[in-house]
C-alpha cells in the first residue's frame, strides 16, 4: 500500500426499511478536520483523472454504484515511490479511503449506472491547490483499459 493511506471498513446498517451508512467520525482515527464533503457523481466508463492535492488529505466512500481508485506515488521521498495501487470501491466493498496529499489519483466509472464518491476533505475545495494530468499522460505508468487476462 503506498504510504500514507490508510482503509478503514465502513460499517453498513440495514433494516426493512433500508441502510445506513458510516463514513467520519470525529472520534475516527483518520479524522484531521472538516473542510468539505462533496460528492462527485461518475457515469459508467467515465474516468476522472489524474488529480493531485497540495495539502487536502482526502476521505473517499463509494455510497453507490462502483469505481475503480487508482493512485499513484511519485513523492521523491516516499519508500513506494513508483507504486501504483488499484482499489475497487463500492457499497458492497464499502470503506474509507484516506490519501494523504501529493499522491496522484483517479477514477473511473464501472458498470451501468452512475457512481457517487463522496469525499469527505480537510480544507474546502481550492482549485489552486489541485494539480491535474491527462488520464493519459505517459508520466504516470497506468493503462485505464479494461485488462482481459
Ligand atoms: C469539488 C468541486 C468542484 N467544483 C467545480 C470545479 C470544476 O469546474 C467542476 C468539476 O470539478 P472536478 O473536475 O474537480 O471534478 P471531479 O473530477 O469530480 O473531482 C472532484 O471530486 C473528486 C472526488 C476529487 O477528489 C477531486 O479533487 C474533486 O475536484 O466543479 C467546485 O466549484 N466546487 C467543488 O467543491
Amino acid at each position: 500500500m503506498i504510504e500514507g493511506v490508510v482503509i478503514t471498513p465502513l460499517k453498513q446498517i440495514f433494516d426493512e426499511r433500508g441502510k445506513v451508512m458510516h463514513m467520519l467520525r470525529e472520534d475516527s482515527e483518520q479524522f484531521i478536520r472538516f473542510g468539505e464533503i462533496y460528492f462527485s457523481c461518475t457515469n459508467p466508463g467515465a474516468i476522472k483523472a489524474w488529480h493531485l492535492h497540495k495539502q487536502m488529505t482526502l476521505n473517499y466512500a463509494v455510497i453507490y454504484g462502483e469505481i475503480k481508485c487508482v493512485l499513484y506515488d511519485d513523492r521523491p521521498d516516499s519508500k513506494t515511490r513508483g507504486q501504483i495501487d488499484e482499489y475497487f470501491l463500492s457499497p458492497e466493498n464499502y470503506c474509507l479511503i484516506t490519501v494523504p496529499p501529493l499522491v496522484w489519483n483517479g477514477f473511473k466509472g464501472l458498470g451501468t449506472k452512475v457512481s457517487i464518491v463522496a469525499n469527505c476533505a480537510t480544507i474546502p475545495h481550492d482549485p489552486l491547490e489541485i494539480e491535474r494530468k491527462s488520464a493519459f499522460d505517459s508520466s504516470i505508468p497506468y493503462d485505464w483499459g479494461i485488462q482481459h487476462k
